[in-house]
């Protein structure tokens, strides 16, 4: 195993993804960032500069477990203090799994603003996949607003409440098309033949075969991705293979990466299009397009075809039976316990507490601490968060999904769950209505620090003593990331092994602005020794040196 350095800058550029021009976050002036290429057990160290003039940042490596490393989990709040303008940091970890992962901002709404990439990490020399193909390439799918992270989040938290809409364009690979002559644009701020805008093209040869590494990193939209007249075997999702499976279109929510196959078999006399669809919302955003390229056809020329339109935006059933057709590859199965420890129900529900729009976990709203847990427990600084644990929801069963409920006793907390190491979880997912009327909304959840096993899906409301039963006990794919649909629940386990302290949330970035996550500790007296970079804020400025 080798160690992989990187120097990067972080700033903030004009650039016009979309066309449009707007302050984005880059690395190194690139919008997606530098794709990180490492071999499997390799250590990755990026050295950060924070140059966004006035604005703190830190990253966070989807996917990477951080055995051993959990203060490099770059979750503000959570495992460090934000990196300051002018300050450099030095995330160090190792990557431990072959596999499609990513990374992003994770501070405030910043991911919003640009700051992502991908990961790329490859199996060790002499060892090869399940599977082959000629050529791999990675892509992030994601949304694009023209407002900036600094308004939409300010809108969330106001009185009255400012929702974020639907955002103005999809980008592939950090690029989209936003219509210039859209009305009320100003013309000097778009510029419909601007090159950092002309539509993503991923060439191929003709007779070959792609691994294409397809990531979502979008603040809101589930996606649905396709290519014209061109099938694609899902062989990968985060990080663990997949029995192989063929989609005409891949449905895709944001945090989850996927593997898929595509063979360049059509005619190679044209090029096609590739496209993304917002599904799960009944959203006005145009479908964001790419150009599949057939060597030597020139990359730019349009396809000769109208482009797909994708499938309908709330058919939750299609979506559902791609997910349940996710099983792990003969193999290359690691079962999961076939009992837990425990089991916690989070009933994800939107209020309003003190007039603030808010998502909560059994009526508990998430607030950022001002001292990292991963410090303040390490350090005993027992006044740094609220002690009392959060709840295991056993009393959501008397509560109705399908109605606009008022859950007036709703709060806000920095509490957290305390796990006993080593021990199983299970962790239900249960949705429910919004504060619209029949109105339920797609959350994909993210933990860091692990895998879990997806156990089950199911629609309606859990039943305690039935659904357990019909659990995948065999072949249960892992993930990081799972999505839970409207008024359904999703089962997830996994084991609590990994000492650290680790943030579990939607990731929709205003849903977890708005106080949908939470964090877990376990095995805090099995970190070593934090690093005095993490430190800074809040009571760790107390702390001796
Ligand atoms: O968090 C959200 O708020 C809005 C809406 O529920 C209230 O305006 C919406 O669609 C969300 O996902």
């Amino acid at each position: 195993s080798r160690v992989r350095h990187f120097k990067w800058e972080v700033k903030h550029e004009f650039k016009s993804p979309d066309c449009y021009n707007k302050l984005v976050i880059t690395i190194n002036g690139k919008s997606p960032g530098p794709t990180i290429l490492a071999q499997q057990n390799d250590t990755v160290i990026v050295e950060l500069k924070n140059s966004l003039e006035t604005e703190n940042v830190a990253i966070h490596w989807h996917g990477i477990r951080q055995i051993g490393s959990p203060w490099s989990d770059g979750t503000e709040g959570i495992t460090q203090c934000p990196i300051l303008p002018g300050d450099t940091f030095v995330y160090k970890f190792v990557v431990d799994r072959p596999g499609t992962y990513m990374y992003h901002a994770h501070y405030g709404m910043q991911r919003t603003g640009g700051l992502y990439g991908s990961i790329r990490v490859a199996l060790p020399d002499g060892e090869s996949e399940p599977f082959s193909y000629d050529y791999d390439r990675s892509i992030i799918l994601n949304d694009w607003y023209h407002k900036s992270t600094f308004e939409q989040a300010a809108g969330l938290s106001s009185i009255p409440f400012v929702w974020v809409g639907e955002p103005q364009s999809l980008l592939i690979q950090g690029k989209g098309q936003f219509d210039c002559s859209t009305p009320g644009i100003q013309a000097s701020l778009c510029n419909a033949t601007n090159p950092e805008c002309s539509p993503y093209v991923l060439r191929v040869i003709p007779g070959k075969t792609y691994r294409l590494r397809i990531g979502s990193l979008t603040a809101l939209a589930a996606l649905s991705f396709e290519i014209e007249g061109h099938n694609m075997t899902v062989v990968e999702a985060d990080g663990h293979y997949v029995e192989p499976f063929v989609v005409k279109n891949l449905f895709i929510y944001s945090g989850e990466t996927y593997s898929v196959l595509i063979k360049a078999d059509q005619d190679p006399s044209r090029n096609y299009w590739a496209s993304s669809k917002v599904v799960s919302r009944n959203s006005t955003t145009p479908n964001g397009l790419a150009i599949l390229n057939y060597y030597p056809n020139h990359p730019k020329r349009s396809p000769p075809t109208v482009p797909p339109t994708g499938p309908l935006w709330n058919d939750v059933e299609a979506r559902v039976n791609q997910s349940v057709k996710i099983k792990a590859r003969q193999g290359y199965i690691l079962p999961p316990p076939q009992t837990s420890d425990r089991v916690i129900v989070m009933l994800n529900t939107q209020n309003t507490i003190n007039g603030h729009v808010r998502w909560s976990i059994n009526n508990v709203s998430f607030n950022f601490p001002h001292t990292p847990y991963l410090i303040a427990l390490k350090q005993n600084l027992k006044h740094a968060f609220n002690q009392n644990s959060l709840s295991d929801g056993n009393d959501f069963a008397n509560y109705d999904i399908y109605s606009v409920a008022n859950n007036t006793n709703a709060t806000s907390s920095d509490s957290i769950y305390r796990l006993k190491f080593n021990s199983t979880v299970d962790i239900i997912l249960q949705n429910a209505n919004t504060m619209t009327k029949n109105n339920s909304e797609t959350h994909p959840w993210h933990l860091h620090g692990h895998d879990f096993w997806v156990m089950g899906y199911g629609t309606g409301k859990f039943n305690m003593s039935t659904d357990p039963k019909k659990y995948n006990l065999v072949n249960p794919i892992m993930k990081n990331t799972v999505a839970v649909q409207p008024y359904g629940w999703t089962a997830l386990r996994f084991r609590a092994d990994n000492p650290g302290v680790w943030a579990f949330h939607c990731h929709i970035e205003s849903h977890f602005y708005m106080g949908m996550g939470l964090a877990f500790e376990e095995g805090i007296d099995k970190v070593g020794r934090l690093p005095s970079s993490i430190m800074g804020c809040g009571e760790t400025k107390s702390l001796p040196p």
